[in-house]
């Protein structure tokens, strides 16, 4: 799979950021007191995550979105210590907190997400403006996560056709309408997990050929790479010539937030070094897992990844 451009500047677009906050409880009790054990704050959502991790694997990335009050500034100050340049529209409102309990007695993680602050037309308008004014700087587009109140779900969808404008390779991270009508735009790739994609094709997809083929539906829609993440499972990757799944090394999952994003970052870091679909599919699921088993929501090292990378196994479908 081929990057077509030198330039590896990557952008991510994250309308809906968040503040994750990750408490850790030895047994989850529904309905009763729970005492925090370990508590960590970590800058989130969707293309956030992204642009961390690609920094930390040495990619050049610029991180767009938007951002409300003083968890927006907490947010980009956290990316901008980190050396990653930021476009962020400020909007009224406060940034979002998403809670995320771990449950270290069946080591799940449970995830509470707020709905994130209302974008006026005008505020998203600017976005907008900011975000093409940029583009053609740009070599690969991932758009990520949910739309906050007032974001048309159709915005990932014209986002996308203006990437293809300028020959920008898109990703697309999405759910529910959002992901519908992102698809419509035939991004580059699509990473749906299970749920996503169960409730995108409308059905339970309960063996690995019926999960197969619904990821073909969506090659067959225009798109190049489709991943379909399991969680502790591995993923699935399909190109229109060939298909891998991957199996995890078991972990001790210390909070699975992140995994997805760490996923599709490795996807994109693999595909602008013009990675073949069986690296980009050991990278990605090596880079998931290796996130799965670090608390809170942190961006792994490349180091890290490539340790394990023997590690994952797999098949060719
Ligand atoms: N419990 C787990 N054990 C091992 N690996 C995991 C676990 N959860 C996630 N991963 C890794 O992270 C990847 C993405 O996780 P997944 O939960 O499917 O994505 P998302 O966060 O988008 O729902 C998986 O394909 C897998 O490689
Ligand atoms: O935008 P959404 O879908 O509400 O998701 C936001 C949440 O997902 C995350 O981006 C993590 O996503 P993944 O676990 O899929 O990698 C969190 O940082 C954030 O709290």
């Amino acid at each position: 799979m081929e990057a077509k451009k030198m330039n590896k500047l990557v952008f991510t677009v994250t309308l809906n950021p968040a503040v994750d906050k990750t408490v850790t409880v030895e047994k989850l009790i529904v309905g009763g007191v729970n005492r925090v054990q370990e508590l960590r704050i970590d800058p989130g959502g969707k293309g956030i995550n992204v642009a961390r991790v690609l920094n930390n694997f040495g990619t050049e990335v610029a991180a767009f979105g938007l951002i409300a009050g003083h968890q927006g500034r907490f947010i980009q100050s956290k990316l901008e210590g980190e050396g990653i340049k930021t476009y962020f529209i400020n909007v009224p409102g406060e940034t979002r907190t998403n809670l995320k309990i771990v449950d270290m007695a069946s080591t799940t993680t449970t995830e509470i997400n707020e709905p994130g602050f209302w974008v006026e037309e005008k505020k998203l308008y600017e976005f907008t403006e900011l975000l093409l004014s940029r583009l053609k700087e740009a070599s690969f587009l991932v758009l990520s996560g949910s739309l906050p109140a007032g974001v048309s779900p159709a915005i990932y969808k014209d986002y996308i056709e203006n990437a293809r404008k300028f020959g920008i390779k898109t990703f697309l991270d999405a759910n529910g309408d959002a992901l519908r009508e992102g698809i419509a735009g035939k991004p580059f790739g699509v990473k749906p997990n299970l749920l996503e994609l169960q409730e995108l094709m409308g059905q339970t997809l309960d063996t690995t050929e019926k999960i197969v083929d619904a990821g073909k539906t969506l090659l067959k829609e225009g798109i190049a790479l489709v991943v379909i993440s399991l969680g502790k499972d591995g993923a699935i990757f399909l190109s229109n010539q060939e298909g891998f799944k991957v199996t995890p090394f078991p972990v001790t999952p210390l909070s699975t937030v992140g995994a997805g994003d760490t996923m599709v970052a490795a996807i994109v870091f693999a595909l602008l070094q013009g990675k073949p679909l069986i690296e980009i599919a050991r990278l990605a699921t090596t880079a998931g897992t290796v996130a799965a088993a670090k608390s809170g929501t942190q961006a792994c090292t490349l180091a890290e990844v490539l340790e394990k990378l023997s590690l994952v196994h797999v098949e060719r479908l």
